[in-house]
């Protein structure tokens, strides 16, 4: 019986995939955990865990590489949430554009005006008057899957794309309408658009990339929207670029104690991924990755191990081994096996970065005298008999 724990809610859709063999547990020896947004970065990583499931896109919420080190695979499910963010994309750009935010608010206040009210609506209206996207052009951070459906939409609405990705994916590309240009400089977004959206994952290298330096080669009157993180912007630079209207609205999927108070912000909360759809595929995913790992040992999706998928092991017992990606590891590991005089059937070794992964389908039983010499083999970060 594998035992699952659940971080947040997640969707029952994906949950019910998991078969008799498994149980949602609270304690206890945990297998994999499946989780959305929750922060794991203080929380236990005990010996028995074998699978963190991020059911959605981002995993700066997981420590990454500690769960490397203990052998612990982490997944994502990437593309799984896109179209319900492209979505809420589309609607920021058009609430950035035609203050419908702050031309609703108003309304509401005319609330007591009885019948007055569409004598004041045709008289106030103008207030909150605002252009077309149309012919305006769009300058997107990361063609990823969010960024290419997004360049997509927006290209459709009548808008000039233009994309920057130094990581450009081929299967990204081939999804992108011709409609949208990509630009080989970021410089490029940053000098020629009317509006600049986010769609990078939050590491070092992207953090705090809206900045002064950036903002000051922006066009006036730039609109910004971040449907990444928070952390990508810095909010000191934002909040002075809105105050002296550089950027006239910063549309945040994720405001935060400064952003949330700052001129023209339009503050949203966190809800790019919050659609059934969304909920259901990203839970459908996490929950498939997890039991082919933990079923099989085929890693499908991982963000820290590399992906592997030798299908059902066909023979008497299959191994997996996760181990450090240096050398002379797989001569280390089949030397063992040939000691007990086992005879390999199959085998594949793939790395990712500085961690690899081994499994071996092998013609005799595994014994606990393999896996504990397996295990004291130096750079094995944890080996499992799958079958
Ligand atoms: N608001 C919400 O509810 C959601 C937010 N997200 C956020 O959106 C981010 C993107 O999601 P996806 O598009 O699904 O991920 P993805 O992994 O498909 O795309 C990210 C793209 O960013 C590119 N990239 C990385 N560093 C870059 C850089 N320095 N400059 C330009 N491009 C760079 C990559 O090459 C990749 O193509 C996630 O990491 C997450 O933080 C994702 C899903 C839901
Ligand atoms: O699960 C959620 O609602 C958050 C989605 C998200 O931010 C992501 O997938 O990166």
């Amino acid at each position: 019986m594998f035992n699952i724990k659940t971080l947040n809610k997640i969707d029952q859709e994906g949950l019910e995939l998991f078969s008799e063999d498994y149980q949602i547990v609270e304690d206890g020896d945990i297998d994999a955990i499946v989780l959305r947004s929750f922060k794991m970065q203080d929380y236990p990583l005990d010996e028995k865990l074998h699978a963190v499931a991020r059911a959605g896109a981002g995993t700066n919420n997981v420590p990454v590489d500690k769960c490397a080190e203990k052998g612990i695979v982490v997944f994502n499910t990437p593309g799984a949430n896109a179209n319900g963010v492209k979505e809420l994309v589309v609607a920021g750009l058009l609430m950035s554009s035609r203050n419908i935010v702050g031309a609703i608010e108003w309304a509401k206040t005319l609330v007591d005006e009885g019948e007055e009210i569409p004598k004041l609506v045709e008289a106030g209206k103008s207030n909150f008057a605002g252009p077309e996207i149309k012919g305006k052009t769009l300058g997107i951070i990361g063609l990823g899957a969010i960024g290419v459906l997004t360049a997509n939409a927006a290209s459709g609405l009548g808008m000039k794309v233009i994309g920057y990705d130094p990581f450009l994916s081929v299967k990204h590309a081939l999804k992108l309408s011709r409609s949208v240009s990509t630009v080989k400089t970021i410089e490029e977004i940053y000098s020629k658009s009317d509006y600049i959206s986010v769609h990078v994952p939050l590491v070092d290298a992207t953090k705090g990339m809206i900045n002064d330096d950036s903002i000051a080669l922006m066009e006036n009157g730039v609109k910004i929207l971040n449907f990444s993180r928070a952390e990508l912007i810095d909010d000191d630079a934002m909040a002075k670029a809105l105050e002296s209207g550089k950027v006239s609205n910063y549309v945040t999927d994720f405001p935060n104690a400064s952003s949330i108070k700052m001129k023209n912000v339009i503050a949203i909360p966190h809800l790019g991924a919050s659609t059934p759809e969304s909920e259901t595929n990203c839970a459908i995913m996490a929950v498939n990755q997890v039991m082919e790992y933990l079923e099989n040992g085929n890693i499908i999706n991982s963000v820290n191990y590399p992906d592997c998928d030798m299908g059902v092991c066909p023979t008497a017992s299959r191994i997996a081994v996760n181990h450090k990606n240096i050398p002379n590891m797989v001569s280390q590991i089949t030397s063992i096996l040939a000691d007990h005089n086992i005879n390999i059937a199959d085998m594949i070794n793939k790395s990712r970065g500085d961690w690899a992964y081994t499994m071996l389908d092998i013609e005799n039983e595994s014994t606990k005298e393999i896996i504990t010499a397996l295990e004291q083999i130096d750079g094995v970060v944890k080996v499992r008999i799958i079958v």
